[in-house]
């Protein structure tokens, strides 16, 4: 039996995001975004899934801070829906979107729970994607006007800040894997995405601070952690490639003002370069508060000239997987925050989201989850070792309060604290809301 303590200020919480819970697709003003388009296209999102009413969060705020309120978090991230904000992602605000957002951070207030904002959570308003998207420099303006009517608006009430989550995903996957929306598969539009959000980011970031606001901003980026399949070179690079393409690619220009040059080589050889104008790096260069880690899995790979873009060739680690396919491999966490903390000069970080998918269903009134305990308390153990060895881990958000919309996935794939009848959109808590509860209490967990 170990104990795992951790500091007496250290932010307990749960993640969440506006398109996977609020539903309300299309009311009060709501615009639509590119995961309506893309969830309303036939073939894109598992068992034609849609977020048209998602856990209905949009109605339920009341029910839902009970939940994080009885749970016990220091913080709740949850994300805004731009388009309900700008309806046509720039010009007139939709007022009814700002009141949905007050209502909500004014009872995260009022029960004593911190607001932990992200402002892009992959939900683009269509009207943007329409000229463009994040293709188009001209969705950095865009942004920063969105971001600037969010600061004015909350500004003296949100105090944390994420400008961008998972930034590989909205880029990469999204527009040369083309599994996300809007679903394109072009790498060098890839490319051109991640540096129009990296100085969109940077555009906000100094909008913030112009604005006198002394809360903390930062960003999320979610890391597909390489674990070398021999020490061979040639399989610590593939796997440095692997992890660059997803944390170096965003963290170097944020705090060198450069692309990590292997990455940036990398890219040149196969006829590709970010659109760099003059003063971009600079922009993105903007000294940031954190970093929020989002942690998953990890993944064994050596090199292999045949294998894709990175050739960096996956090798099957045996290991456990949860109901979503991915390894577990909590290791990788503490590695990951190593890293981190190695290279961007221990910064303050938080894991903005780890979490486990196991499809448990309720069984006489109750989930029995205890792969997601066994998961969530493996990963926490990485979380207290980083901490003892130095790292300046901050908080945790487990990911997720509730089940919701996966992205492609649908509904199938279970994330949940608490888990949701998506029929009756009945909440119920599952063991490990139990547990996590009880961790929180404590501050401190015993593996057995
Ligand atoms: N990396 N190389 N991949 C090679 C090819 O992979 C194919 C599939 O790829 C991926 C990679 C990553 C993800 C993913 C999902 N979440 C979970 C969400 N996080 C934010 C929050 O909204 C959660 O719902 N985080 N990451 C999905 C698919």
């Amino acid at each position: 039996m170990s104990i795992n303590q951790f500091p007496v200020d250290f932010m307990w919480g749960t993640a969440t995001a506006a398109y996977q819970i609020e539903g309300a697709y299309n009311e009060d003003g709501r615009g639509m975004s590119i995961w309506d388009t893309f969830s309303h296209t036939p073939g894109k999102v598992k068992n034609g899934d849609n977020g048209n009413v998602a856990c209905d969060s949009y109605h339920r705020v009341e029910e839902d801070i009970r939940l994080l309120k009885e749970l016990g978090v220091k913080t709740y991230r949850f994300s805004i829906s731009w388009s309900r904000i700008l309806p046509n992602g720039t010009g007139a605000v939709n007022e009814k979107g700002l009141a949905y957002y007050h209502r909500l951070v004014d009872a995260l207030i009022d029960n004593g729970i911190e607001p932990f904002c992200t402002l892009y959570h992959w939900d683009l308003p269509q009207a943007i994607q329409d000229q463009g998207g994040w293709g188009d420099r001209r969705s950095i303006a865009a942004f920063k006007a969105f971001a600037e009517v969010m600061f004015k608006e909350f500004g003296a009430k949100i105090k944390y800040w994420i400008t961008f989550n998972e930034p590989w995903c909205l880029a990469f996957l999204s527009n040369y894997l083309g599994i996300h929306a809007p679903g394109y598969r072009d790498l060098q539009l890839a490319i051109d995405i991640s540096h129009h959000i990296l100085v969109a980011h940077g555009e906000a970031v100094k909008r913030y601070r112009e604005l006198g606001f002394t809360g903390q901003i930062g960003i999320a980026p979610n890391t597909s952690w390489g674990v070398p399949y021999t020490q061979s070179e040639a399989d610590k690079a593939a796997c440095l490639r692997l992890n660059g393409w997803s944390g170096d690619w965003y963290l170097d220009p944020i705090y060198f003002g450069t692309y990590p040059a292997f990455m940036l080589e990398w890219y040149e050889k196969i006829g590709h370069q970010p659109p760099i104008v003059e003063g971009d790096m600079e922009t993105i260069h903007q000294p940031i508060d954190f970093i929020g880690i989002n942690y998953y899995t990890s993944s064994m790979n050596r090199h292999h000239d045949q294998a894709g873009m990175l050739q960096a060739e996956y090798m099957n680690m045996g290991a456990a997987r949860t109901d979503i396919g991915w390894e577990i491999y909590p290791e990788g966490l503490y590695q990951l925050l190593r890293y981190t903390a190695d290279k961007y000069g221990n910064p303050d970080i938080y894991i903005t989201e780890n979490g486990a998918c196991y499809n448990d269903e309720v069984d006489n009134g109750r989930v029995c989850d205890q792969r997601r305990i066994d998961y969530l308390s493996q990963h926490l153990v990485q979380a207290s070792r980083a901490i003892a060895d130095g790292i300046n881990l901050k908080g945790y958000m487990a990911w997720s309060l509730m089940d919701n919309f996966e992205w492609a996935e649908g509904y199938g794939m279970r994330f949940g604290l608490v888990h949701v009848d998506f029929d009756t959109l009945v909440r119920t808590k599952k063991d490990s809301y139990y547990w996590y509860k009880h961790v929180i209490a404590n501050n401190w967990f015993e593996l057995r």
